[in-house]
């Protein structure tokens, strides 16, 4: 790159931001703070949102695409927060404008509104050309959602803590999956609630958080026949408890084809793990054809996490 196309680069920088699924998700107990302990495998896919950051007079925030109008245009937006967190710390004022162009869904428990944290964390830092190491980032990413730290990382990971700890995991090969888009979000807060209250007559002592060691030995494998019967999501029985039309999803995905099918984290995207990349364009073709999802979308995965884009 030459040095002309560089100091362009730095008048405007845009980042592109994979969605996750969790291919293992165990759950905790309720902790003092609010938060559940989380034993996780995340993977990044093939669907991004992206995020470019330029100078302005003040911080603003706009949104296009994929359920732009439930994504709030103020300051609680996890791309502006991202923005004011930096400048804070380094003691500068936000004079920041955002664009967030949306694919990944709002409220789909594929973890969008973490991607534009991340993506806005990493423009704002590339465009004032700020010396912050990876650790410091991913400490500003923890502090604004335990999921932004994986969507700075990407590949596929082991999450802990409250997701926010990330260990690589290796994944040989790629792996293909078809995404249910549900008509209506889900709040990640009320599913975990939903589960605490359908536990309510465990003892704490009987919720295990299972390592998830087969599945980690089934991703090092690549096979997406070994992977496909150890996917596994606590969160699953809350989401399906609040918007129960996901059983005949989950259902229709796995008639269509697929390995297997689960829900993506607090949900309600169903995503299928499927065979290779023309099994996922088949189940794609027949999911959307069976009308038990506002939108279909193929993706692969592991992809990168926030990586900058040439304008
Ligand atoms: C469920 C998961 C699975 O990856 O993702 P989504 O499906 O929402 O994308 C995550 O745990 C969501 O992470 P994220 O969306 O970043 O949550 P946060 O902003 O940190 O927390 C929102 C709320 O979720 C609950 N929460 C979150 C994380 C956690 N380990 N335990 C919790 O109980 C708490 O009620 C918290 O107040
Ligand atoms: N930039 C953003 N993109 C999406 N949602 C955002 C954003 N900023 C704040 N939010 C709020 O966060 C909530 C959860 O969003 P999202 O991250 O898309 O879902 P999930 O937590 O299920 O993965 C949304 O309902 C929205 O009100």
């Amino acid at each position: 790159m030459s040095r002309a196309s560089l100091s362009v680069v730095s008048d405007a920088v845009t980042v592109r931001v994979p969605a996750k699924v969790n291919l293992y998700l165990a759950v905790g107990p309720l902790r003092d703070d609010g938060y559940h302990d989380l034993m996780t495998v995340f993977q990044a896919l093939s669907l991004y949102d992206e995020v470019r950051v330029s100078p302005a007079t003040e911080l603003r925030v706009t949104t296009t695409g994929e359920g732009a109008a439930e994504v709030p245009a103020d300051d609680t937006n996890l791309a502006a927060r991202a923005v004011t967190e930096v400048a804070q710390r380094v003691g500068r004022a936000p004079r920041v404008a955002i664009d967030v162009t949306k694919r990944i869904p709002v409220a789909g428990g594929m973890a969008g509104g973490s991607a534009d944290a991340a993506g806005a964390l990493v423009g704002v830092v590339n465009l004032w050309g700020l010396d912050l190491d990876r650790d410091q980032q991913s400490e500003i990413a923890a502090g604004l959602g335990s999921d932004v730290p994986f969507a700075l990382h990407g590949g596929t990971a082991l999450g802990t803590g409250r997701g926010e700890q990330l260990m690589p995991i290796l994944a040989r090969g790629e792996f293909h999956w078809v995404l249910a888009l549900s008509k209506t979000g889900l709040s990640t807060p009320a599913v975990y609630r939903e589960l605490d209250r359908l536990r309510h007559t465990r003892s704490e002592t009987d919720i295990e958080i299972d390592r998830p060691d087969a599945l980690m030995a089934a991703l090092t494998s690549g096979d997406p026949r070994v992977v496909a019967p150890l996917l596994r999501n606590d969160l699953q029985a809350a989401a399906l408890s609040l918007q129960p039309a996901l059983r005949r999803t989950l259902r229709a995905g796995v008639d269509a084809g697929a390995l297997n099918g689960i829900v993506s984290g607090s949900g309600p995207t169903c995503v299928f793990l499927c065979a290779d990349e023309s099994a996922a364009v088949n189940v794609a073709a027949e999911l959307s054809g069976a009308g038990v999802a506002r939108a279909v979308r193929t993706a692969s995965g592991p992809v990168p996490g926030a990586r900058v884009i040439e304008e």
